[in-house]
């Protein structure tokens, strides 16, 4: 099965949600122009890291972005996995993936788990408790939120039980870009998985952001990265690879997890 995915490496208005959603959807039109079946937004794409004002911007129950990722589905013909949001709830806020397919049906949401004490996340944050697991294609995928890469032992679960691509949605620092780059390709080798990792680019208050979305195969092989100017990075993932490479080396089968 052959799927062509677009990562969204836009920038983010920080701080001004309505500038973010005009922004998004331009770049959802763009990809659906370039008949994406499928788009990943970054992390946090609706306010940035604006987090001391969460209680006035953040998306009461997440029922704001839901209703224009629907709308988004629905209009350009794409699934669209809708970065992170900043999610107002009555027990906090969280930093929360919202997933929908084309149809405009709801199919996953789970909450970023570790949370980034750098950016003061532990501060105004809560972490969620779910897995990213969901299933498309009638395959099963995974997502994760950015610094939830540097924990391969979380990552693998889903793997384990046979999923066969990981999406990342990130707001990553220009600093530590070979940090990203190698953990993506380390986490796309050990699960033999595609990796669709979708970063921001531009400045906030504090941080300037590396852009450089990555699709890489279950070989670990880049096949395509953006730069760090806003735009789509678009490559096709055949997914009968993931067998392929899981045949040629039986990782799973091969592991002893009584030693472990
Ligand atoms: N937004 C994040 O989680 C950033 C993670 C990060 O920069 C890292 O080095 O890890």
């Amino acid at each position: 099965m052959l799927k062509k995915m677009a990562c969204i490496q836009m920038d983010i208005h920080f701080g001004q949600p309505e500038k973010n959603y005009e922004n998004a959807e331009k770049w959802i039109h763009k990809a659906s122009e370039e008949k994406c079946d499928l788009v990943i937004l970054p992390e946090l794409w609706t306010t940035g890291y604006d987090l001391t004002r969460l209680s006035e911007i953040a998306d009461e129950e997440a029922k704001q972005t839901f209703k224009f990722l629907k709308r988004c589905s629905l209009t350009y013909q794409v699934d669209i996995i809708g970065g992170s949001i900043a999610k107002k709830t009555a027990q906090g806020h969280y930093n929360t993936m919202l997933i929908v397919d084309r149809e405009g049906n709801f199919i996953k949401e789970y909450s970023k788990l570790h949370l980034f004490k750098l950016m003061d996340e532990h501060l105004f944050l809560q972490h969620g408790t779910n897995s990213g697991e969901f299933t498309l294609y009638g395959e099963s995928f995974s997502g994760a939120i950015c610094y939830d890469i540097r924990f391969p032992e979380w990552i693998r679960k889903p793997f384990l039980e046979g999923a066969s691509a990981l999406f990342v949605s990130a707001e990553w620092p220009k600093p530590r870009l070979s940090h990203w780059r190698n953990l993506l390709i380390a986490r796309a080798i050990e699960n033999q998985c595609y990796v669709i990792a979708c970063n921001r680019v531009g400045n906030d208050p504090n941080n300037t952001f590396g852009g450089h979305s990555l699709i890489i195969d279950p070989w670990g092989e880049i096949l395509a990265e953006g730069g760090e100017d806003e735009g789509l990075v678009i490559k096709e993932a055949d997914f009968s690879l993931v067998k392929e490479v899981r045949r040629k080396i039986p990782v799973f089968s091969d592991r002893l997890p009584e030693y472990y």
